[in-house]
């Protein structure tokens, strides 16, 4: 979001198979895209704890499978990848080209959309693919008006797994 110094967004993803097969229940719950409620699954009817935030992304259902292999919204509760780069992709995107230095980070425990949000998955591209061919695209376009100019991106990304920072652009032979 140009303007902002920090946003911060959950988001909630589908069960996986293991999920559903121990029949898993659903404990959060989002009424209107910035609270996020999580109830006591030994206590559901009691009152959910509250939690409000930018952004609280509900993914875990309301969506179909287009042929592409898209998931689409089918209720318009469901945020789908390009949601998630409108709102914080593009803010990036916009800030970077006024020259800020500009940091995504991913947070949740193992399997829980990190990579599907920030990479994403085939069709389902995530923010930093989406980021690059903007930016690359805005880059020729440039370069067509303003001839001569040079343009130089600089890009790092790391995974701090189990408290090792690990470089993830660097080949795997000499990384994980
Ligand atoms: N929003 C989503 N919609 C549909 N599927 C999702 C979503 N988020 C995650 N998934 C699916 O859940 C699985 C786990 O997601 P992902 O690989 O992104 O987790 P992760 O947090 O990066 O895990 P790890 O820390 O182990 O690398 C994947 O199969 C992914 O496709």
């Amino acid at each position: 979001m140009p303007g902002d110094n920090i946003v911060v967004a959950v988001r909630v993803r589908p069960f996986n198979d293991r999920e559903k097969a121990m029949k898993a229940q659903l404990v959060i719950e989002m009424a209107d895209g910035k609270s996020t409620g999580i109830r006591d699954p030994s206590n559901m009817s009691e009152e959910p704890k509250m939690f409000t935030f930018d952004h609280s992304y509900w993914s875990h259902d309301g969506y179909k499978t287009e042929s592409s292999g898209y998931l689409a919204p089918s209720d318009s509760k469901y945020a789908d990848q390009k949601k998630v780069f409108d709102d914080l992709g593009k803010g990036v995107l916009d800030n970077a080209w006024k020259g800020y230095n500009c940091s995504l980070f991913a947070y949740g425990q193992t399997g829980s959309g990190k990579s599907y949000s920030m990479v994403g998955y085939k069709e389902n591209k995530g923010i930093v693919p989406i980021v690059c061919e903007d930016l690359f695209k805005r880059i020729e376009k440039n370069k067509k008006k303003n001839n001569g100019t040079q343009y130089e991106v600089f890009i790092s990304m790391f995974e701090i797994y189990c408290e090792k920072v690990c470089g993830a652009l660097i080949s795997l032979k000499i990384g994980r």
